[in-house]
C-alpha cells in the first residue's frame, strides 16, 4: 500500500513528493519530462496560431483593400458611414457563427473593423450628447464607433445637432426621445434631407441577456439615407393643422398601410402639432404612403417628413459574452465621458 501522504498528492505537490514515496501505478514522468510534453503541445499548439493569425492578418489587408474602394465608389465627399450596411454584415455572421467563441466577441470585433474601414475611405467622428450627470451614451458610442474613432462630449442635444448639421462631426448619439422630454431634438429634422440630418441607427446594435438588464438606448443622426435592410423601423415627422390624439395620428397612418409602433407628442408643448411617429418597416423619402398620407388628409395634416431610421437591432440572448457585455453597459465600471461644456464641444480625445 502506498502511504496515506502520497495518496493527498495533488498535481503540484506531486512534482515535489518525488518518485520514491510511490510505490505503485502507471510510471510517473519526471518533472522535467512533463515540462517538456507540455511545452511541446504548447509549442505546436502557438504554430498553429500563428498561421492562422497569418491568414487572418493577410484577410484583413485584403478587406480593408477593398473597403477603400468602396470609399471610392461613394465619390468624394460622401458620408461614408452606412448602418444599414453594418446590420447586414452583423446578421449575416451572427447567423453563420459556431463555436465557443461569444457571438459578442464576433460583433466587438466587427465594430472596429467597420469604423476603421469608414475612417480610411474619409472622416468618421462622433459628437455625444453626454452631460456630465449622465455619461452614459458616451459609454455607447465608445462601444459602438470602436476604441480609435474621434468622440467630442456636447451637454446639450442641440450641440450634437449643430455639430452634426455643420458637418463638423460625421454622427450624433442622442437620447432615445421621450414625451416628457424638456427638448424634443427631432423637431430640428423636420426639413429637407439637405438641410438636416436624419436617424441612421439604433444603439446598442446587439444586446445579450445580461446587457439589456441594465439598458441604455440612444439613437444615431447623420447625413445617409436610410437603408432598407430588410428588418426596420423608420420614423415619419408629422405636422398636423390642429392638436390631434395619439389615436388619431395611429389611425391616419394606418388608413394608408402603415403600422405605428410609438406616437410621441412633446408634453411641454400642449397643443403642439408636431409628432413623431414610430413605424414598422422601411419608410423610405419617396414613400407612395407619405405621399397618400398627406394628400388624403388635406385639411388634417400640414406637412410630412421621411425622419430616417433604423436596422432593428439584435438579440443574442444568452450568449457566452453576457458577463463582459454586461460591464461594458455599466457606465461606472467602464469609462468615463470627458467632461461637456454647456454647448461646447467636450475634449476631443
Ligand atoms: O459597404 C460599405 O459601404 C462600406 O463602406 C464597407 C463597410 C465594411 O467595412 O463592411 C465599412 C463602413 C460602412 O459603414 C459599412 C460597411
Amino acid at each position: 500500500m502506498a502511504p496515506l501522504s502520497t495518496l493527498s498528492c495533488t498535481m503540484f505537490s506531486l512534482l515535489l513528493c518525488g518518485p520514491e514515496t510511490i510505490s505503485f501505478g502507471s510510471p510517473v514522468p519526471s518533472p522535467i519530462g512533463l515540462m517538456s510534453d507540455n511545452a511541446d503541445t504548447l509549442g505546436k499548439l502557438r504554430a498553429q496560431i500563428d498561421e492562422i493569425d497569418t491568414e487572418i492578418h493577410d484577410l484583413l489587408i485584403r478587406r480593408t483593400e477593398i473597403a477603400e474602394q468602396v470609399g471610392k465608389a461613394k465619390g468624394k465627399g460622401a458620408v461614408y458611414l452606412r448602418p444599414g450596411r453594418e446590420a447586414q454584415v452583423l446578421r449575416r455572421l451572427v447567423e453563420r457563427h459556431t463555436g465557443v467563441l461569444p457571438k459578442a466577441a464576433v460583433v466587438r470585433v466587427w465594430r472596429e473593423i467597420f469604423s476603421s474601414a469608414t475612417t480610411l475611405q474619409g472622416d468618421l467622428s462622433i459628437a455625444v450628447y453626454a452631460p456630465e450627470h449622465d455619461p452614459d451614451l458616451y459609454t455607447l458610442a465608445r462601444d459602438h464607433f470602436g476604441a480609435l474613432t474621434p468622440i467630442s462630449t456636447y451637454g446639450t442635444v442641440s450641440g450634437v445637432m449643430r455639430a452634426v448639421s455643420d458637418r463638423r462631426a460625421t454622427a450624433g448619439v442622442l437620447p432615445v426621445p421621450q414625451s416628457e422630454d424638456s427638448e424634443s431634438w427631432w423637431r430640428y429634422l423636420a426639413r429637407d434631407f439637405e438641410d438636416a440630418p436624419r436617424i441612421t441607427a439604433k444603439l446598442p446594435f446587439t444586446k445579450t441577456d445580461a446587457s439589456s438588464r441594465n439598458r441604455i438606448e440612444a439613437l444615431t443622426i447623420s447625413f445617409v439615407p436610410q437603408e432598407d435592410t430588410g428588418d426596420d423601423r423608420s420614423y415619419v415627422i408629422v405636422e398636423t393643422a390642429e392638436e390631434m390624439s395619439r389615436s388619431g395620428i395611429r389611425a391616419l397612418f394606418s388608413d394608408v398601410g402603415m403600422e405605428t409602433a410609438d406616437v410621441q407628442t412633446p408634453d411641454r408643448e400642449p397643443g403642439s402639432p408636431m409628432h413623431l411617429v414610430e413605424v414598422l418597416g422601411y419608410v423610405g423619402p419617396d414613400d407612395a404612403r407619405l405621399v397618400r398620407l398627406k394628400e388624403e388628409n388635406e385639411n388634417k395634416i400640414a406637412w410630412v417628413w421621411a425622419a430616417g431610421g433604423y436596422a432593428v437591432p439584435m438579440d443574442l440572448g444568452l450568449d457566452g459574452a453576457s458577463a463582459a457585455a454586461q460591464t461594458s453597459n455599466d457606465p461606472s465600471l467602464v469609462l468615463r465621458a470627458p467632461a461637456a461644456g454647456a454647448d461646447e464641444p467636450g475634449r476631443s480625445e
